[in-house]
């Protein structure tokens, strides 16, 4: 699906262009301004939500005319866990819509050489074929619990499409599959099930707790990346890849929810009983994304699981625990 008009972004060749990372504080957009930098990269423009709201249209294309970036990724969204995605899901779709919408429209109207765009793999149907191929978008039913924000995703990848094939403009999407790292949302209830169990377990460790309680049956398989394998890929998406189609970005690897709450417990040290609530729900039973096509263009993950969750357990406890 390459694009003879861009196939060089040159992205690599100048490090003192003029990068927007949106959401630069957060997990993926602190992480990719980590890469960024240690590529010597310079003149990264960073903005944080208090500065400049990009639900806010005339806000944003106001900050893109004075500005005027040469390249804009973005990783600023509404982001949370399936519990917030599912007592949440009008923010979850009116947030996601705004922001991106606001933030391609101004970046092709002011002039942005090369735009990456980020979804997740929920954009895939519930019971999509496993690995989950590029292919399968929109080809089934989306899993309930974060249908709202798999919408506003879609639309996402829809618009940088759009913009593409009528404007020739080079807009590319990426698909993370489940991420972790520095930087994570440690909240009890609306963050993700790696970081939710780190915290609930290392409570548990120094309370001296007998039981943590884990949500749904154990069963579910998801698959992670450690978030500087993905902002790796996504430096190496802006300097490698230009076409229509969205890339996955996944490990490759799976585990069982059951299986990544014995190893998250271990890492912390916590010795007591896990009890399972299955009365929350358990999501979409599989989500292995194909990853081939990344793989096929020399991208490689390189970070472990077991070595990605050391290094977030110990800038959990240096970092949030000891603030
Ligand atoms: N975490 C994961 O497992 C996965 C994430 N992704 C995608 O990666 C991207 C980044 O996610 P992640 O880093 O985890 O999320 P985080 O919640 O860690 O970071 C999101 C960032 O966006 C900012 N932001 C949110 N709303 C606004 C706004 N209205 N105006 C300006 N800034 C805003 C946040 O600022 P503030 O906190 O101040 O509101 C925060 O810095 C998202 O597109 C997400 O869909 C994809 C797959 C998996
Ligand atoms: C990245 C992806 O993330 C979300 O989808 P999800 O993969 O279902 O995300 P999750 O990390 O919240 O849960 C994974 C599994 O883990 C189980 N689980 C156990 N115990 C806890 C727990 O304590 N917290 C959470 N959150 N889950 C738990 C939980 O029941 C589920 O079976 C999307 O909404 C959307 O945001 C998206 O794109």
């Amino acid at each position: 699906m390459g694009d003879p008009a861009h196939d060089s972004s040159d992205f690599l060749t100048d490090k003192s262009a003029k990068i927007f990372v949106a959401g630069h504080r957060g997990l993926v957009g602190s992480a990719i301004v980590r890469k960024l930098q240690s590529h010597g990269f310079s003149n990264l423009v960073l903005r944080s939500h208090s500065e400049l709201d990009l639900t806010r249209q005339f806000d944003v294309d106001s900050f893109f005319a004075a500005e005027k970036p040469r390249f804009v990724i973005l990783a600023a969204a509404k982001v949370g866990g399936i519990h917030a995605n599912n007592t949440y899901p009008a923010d979850f779709i009116a947030i996601n819509l705004q922001i991106q919408t606001n933030v391609i429209d101004s970046s092709f109207r002011h002039g942005v050489k090369k735009f990456l765009f980020l979804g997740s793999s929920c954009i895939y149907p519930k019971l999509a074929p496993q690995p989950i191929p590029e292919n399968a978008l929109l080809t089934g039913p989306l899993e309930p619990t974060n249908e709202w924000y798999a919408i506003a995703k879609i639309a996402g990848i829809k618009m940088c499409q759009a913009y593409r094939i009528q404007y020739s403009w080079d807009a590319i999407s990426g698909m993370p599959t489940n991420l972790y790292g520095r930087n994570d949302n440690f909240h009890p209830e609306n963050s993700h099930v790696l970081p939710a169990l780190m915290r609930r377990f290392h409570e548990a460790k120094v309370n001296n707790a007998k039981q943590v309680v884990v949500w749904g049956t154990g069963s579910p398989l998801r698959e992670f990346l450690h978030v500087d394998d993905l902002a790796d890929a996504v430096v190496f998406s802006m300097d490698k890849y230009s076409g229509l189609e969205h890339l996955n970005v996944g490990s490759g690897k799976e585990v069982t929810i059951k299986d990544l709450a014995e190893l998250v417990k271990e890492v912390v040290g916590f010795e007591g009983d896990l009890v399972w609530d299955t009365s929350k729900p358990d999501g979409t039973p599989r989500k292995l994304m194909d990853n081939s096509k990344l793989l096929g263009l020399g991208w490689t993950p390189k970070i472990s699981l077991k070595d990605g969750l050391v290094d977030t357990y110990k800038w959990y406890v240096e970092n949030v625990v000891g603030q």
